[in-house]
């Protein structure tokens, strides 16, 4: 039923479970996973804290803009997005215009619990990675939401969960046809 699905894109911020679910569903669907920090650094021959200390987060976010156009061109994938993606506007009309964006929400105290033995990410190596959390999520949230198709809350549900609910919010988006449904599927419908 889902074979006429266009790529699926996944967003959210760090700890939501992008790489986790994203690799879950393209199994479920068949299709290519693609992961955008694995894709910067292999295109890079680098680490993400490699880069950050080389170029500055703004090297790094040139080179996932780059990423970000690639893959989304590729069709039929499931692609996970770094955490920060939404932050250019050429990126998100890339996402929005291309395939299906889901937006994984998870509240601050469960990135903080799934993020906190880590070190890849550079933007938490600081003494108060909550509240960089927090700043990031009141930014970052509208941006997520404005690129979303569907909005999808993470917490305490299991990745086999999630993955069963989001095929069954994805069907309606697999008719060969380029209208997309509207309105978005929100929190309140799940
Ligand atoms: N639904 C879930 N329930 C419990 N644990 C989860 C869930 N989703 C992800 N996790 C765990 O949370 C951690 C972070 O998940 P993941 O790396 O998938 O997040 P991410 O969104 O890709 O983060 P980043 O933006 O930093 O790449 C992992 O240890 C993963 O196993
Ligand atoms: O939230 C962010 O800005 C980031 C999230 C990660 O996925 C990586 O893309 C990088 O660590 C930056
Ligand atoms: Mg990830």
């Amino acid at each position: 039923m889902l074979e006429e699905l266009p790529s699926v894109f996944l967003v959210g911020p760090m700890g939501a479970g992008k790489t986790t679910i994203g690799r879950l569903l393209a199994k479920q669907l068949g299709r290519e996973f693609v992961d955008s920090d694995w894709y910067v650094e292999a295109q890079t021959g680098a680490d993400i804290p490699w880069i950050f200390a080389k170029e500055g987060e703004a090297g790094f976010r040139e080179r996932e803009t780059r990423a970000i156009d690639e893959l989304t061109q590729q069709e039929q994938i499931v692609l996970a997005t770094g955490g920060g993606a939404v932050m250019s506007a050429e990126n998100r009309e890339f996402l929005h215009q291309r395939g299906i964006v889901i937006y994984l929400n998870a509240p601050v105290d469960v990135q903080m619990s799934r993020t906190a033995k880590d070190k890849s990410r550079p933007l938490l190596q600081q003494p108060n990675p909550r509240k960089i959390l927090h700043d990031l999520y009141r930014i970052r949230d509208p941006l997520y939401r404005q690129v979303a198709h569907i909005i999808m809350p993470t917490g305490h549900t299991y990745p086999r969960h999630m993955v069963h609910q989001l095929l069954q919010l994805l069907v309606p988006f697999s008719a060969s046809t380029s209208i997309m449904p509207d309105p978005k599927l929100s929190e309140d419908e799940l």
